[in-house]
C-alpha cells in the first residue's frame, strides 16, 4: 500500500485559487500617467475632486425657459418666448430669466437662473433675433442636474478594479491625471515537452506546435504581466530543473504539460520531489491534473499540456488569482442538454443562439478550436445533468 500524499488532491476550483493567491507576493505599487494605466488594477480608492456635471445644465442646443410659460406649445399653435441672452457652456448668462422669457443655451452651458426647462431647437421656429416660437412644450428632462453623475468628495472607484477604458475616462472626470495602480506581475513561462515544437518550425511525424505557451502568453498580457518566456524545455529532469532555476526572479513560473499520470511527467515529479507541492488535482474537466507547488520559494503553477485544459485553468483559477477579480456568471437557457460527471464541475464550451446556449460539437480537451469557436464555458455542477430548456450559469470567453 502506498502512503497517502503529504499535500492536498481534488481541491475545489475556488480552494485552488486562493491556494495560489495565497503564495504571490505582494506585488507593491506603481503611480502611472492615466495614459500608462489601460489594463493596471487600482491600488487605491478614487474620490471625486469636482462635481459633475459642475452645475446644473442643458443637455441640448435650443433654449432655456420655465416650463410653466410653454404647456400649451403645439404645432398649430406656438408659444412665443422674448430671447434676452444667451448661455455658453464656461460662459454662463448673468441676469434672470423672468416669466415668458428665454435665453439660447448650448449643450453643457448652465442653466440661468430663473429657468428649468429646455426646448430643443428642432422645436423652435426663429422670429427675428429676439424672439422664438415653441412647437411643443420645454422639458425639465432635457436638463442635467447638478452631481447627476458625481459629486465633490464621493468615493466614486473602488480599489482592486481593473482600469478599462470607461474607469480611465471616468478618472480623468473627476480630476486625477495621475492613478496608483498595482506593480504588475512579473510571470516566467515554459512550456514542456519532447513533441512539442516552436511554431513555424518544420513538424516532424508525432510533434505538435507549441501553442499553449502563446496563448497562456496572451493571456498573461491581457491581465497587466510581465511576461518572462522560458521557452520550451524537453522532457527532461535536468532541463526542467535548469528552467526552474532560471525563473528564480519571477513572482510565478507558469509551466504547461508533464503534470499528469504519465512516465514522463516530471514536472510533477520535480515539484513532489524537490519542492513543495501545495496541491495536485483540481475537482474540474477539462484541467484536473492541475498542480500547484514551490520550487525554492518560487510558486510554481503546474497547467495540464492539453491545449483547452491549460487555458481554462488559467481562466478559472490563474486569472481570478492574478487579478483578484472574481469569476463573474451569468445566467442562460441551455438550448442542449448538458451531462455533469461525478466528483467534477464539467466546464463546457457552449455557443450562443440568440438567447441559448448550445453545446459545441466537440468536448475534447486536445481540440483548440472548441474554444476559439465558442462564446462561453457552461457550468455543469458536479454529477449535474442540465437538460435543454433548463438555465445554466456561464462564463463569457
Ligand atoms: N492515465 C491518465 N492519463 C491522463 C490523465 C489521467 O488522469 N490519467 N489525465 C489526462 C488529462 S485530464 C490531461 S489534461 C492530460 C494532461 O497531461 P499533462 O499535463 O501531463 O500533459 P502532457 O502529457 O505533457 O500533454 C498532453 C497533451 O497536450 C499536448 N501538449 C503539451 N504541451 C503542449 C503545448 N505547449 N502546446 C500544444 N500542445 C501541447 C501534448 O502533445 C499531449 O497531446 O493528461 C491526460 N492523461
Ligand atoms: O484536464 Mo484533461 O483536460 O480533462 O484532458
Amino acid at each position: 500500500m502506498t502512503a497517502a500524499p503529504a499535500f492536498p488532491m481534488f481541491v475545489s476550483v475556488p480552494e485552488a485559487t486562493a491556494h495560489l493567491r495565497a503564495l504571490l507576493p505582494d506585488p507593491g505599487v506603481d503611480r502611472v500617467p492615466l495614459s500608462g494605466a489601460l489594463g493596471r488594477t487600482l491600488a487605491e480608492a478614487l474620490a471625486a475632486r469636482v462635481s459633475h456635471p459642475s452645475a446644473t445644465e442643458s443637455a441640448l442646443d435650443g433654449i432655456a425657459c420655465r416650463e410653466a410659460d410653454t404647456l400649451t406649445a403645439t404645432a398649430d399653435q406656438p408659444v412665443p418666448l422674448r430671447v434676452v441672452g444667451e448661455s455658453r457652456a464656461g460662459q454662463p448668462f448673468a441676469g434672470t430669466v423672468g416669466e415668458g422669457e428665454c435665453v439660447r443655451i448650448y449643450t453643457g452651458a448652465p442653466l440661468p437662473p430663473g429657468t428649468d426647462a429646455i426646448c430643443p431647437v428642432e422645436q423652435l421656429t426663429d422670429q427675428g433675433p429676439d424672439h422664438v416660437l415653441l412647437r411643443r412644450p420645454a422639458r425639465p428632462g432635457d436638463v442635467r442636474p447638478e452631481g447627476q453623475d458625481f459629486r465633490a468628495g464621493d468615493v466614486v472607484l473602488p480599489e482592486g478594479v481593473p482600469l478599462t477604458p470607461a474607469r480611465l475616462a471616468l478618472a480623468a472626470a473627476l480630476g486625477h491625471a495621475e492613478v496608483t495602480v498595482r506593480r504588475p506581475y512579473r510571470v516566467a513561462l515554459l512550456s514542456t515537452g519532447d513533441e512539442v515544437v516552436a511554431p513555424g518550425q518544420p513538424l516532424r511525424p508525432g510533434q505538435v506546435y507549441d501553442s499553449n505557451r502563446v496563448g497562456l502568453g496572451a493571456l498573461l498580457r491581457e491581465c497587466g504581466c510581465e511576461v518572462l518566456d522560458l521557452g520550451h524545455a524537453p522532457d527532461s529532469v535536468d532541463a526542467l530543473h535548469a528552467a526552474l532555476d532560471a525563473a528564480g526572479g519571477a513572482d510565478l513560473l507558469l509551466t504547461s504539460g508533464g503534470v499528469s499520470m504519465g512516465r514522463y511527467d516530471f514536472m510533477r515529479d520535480l515539484l513532489i520531489e524537490r519542492g513543495t507541492v501545495t496541491f495536485w488535482k483540481v475537482r474540474m474537466r477539462p484541467g484536473g491534473p492541475a498542480l500547484l507547488g514551490r520550487w525554492a520559494g518560487l510558486p510554481v503553477f503546474g497547467l495540464p499540456g492539453n491545449p483547452v485544459s491549460s487555458l481554462v485553468v488559467f481562466g478559472l483559477i490563474v486569472r481570478p488569482a492574478l487579478t483578484g477579480q472574481p469569476l463573474r456568471p451569468v445566467r442562460l437557457r441551455a438550448g442542449t442538454e448538458f451531462r455533469g460527471v461525478p466528483d467534477k464541475t464539467v466546464y463546457a464550451r457552449g455557443v450562443l443562439r440568440g438567447a441559448e446556449v448550445h453545446a459545441y460539437r466537440q468536448q475534447s480537451s486536445g481540440v483548440l478550436r472548441s474554444l476559439s469557436d465558442s462564446d462561453v464555458l457552461v457550468i455543469v455542477p458536479e454529477g449535474a445533468e442540465v437538460p435543454a430548456g433548463a438555465d445554466v450559469d456561464v462564463l463569457l470567453l
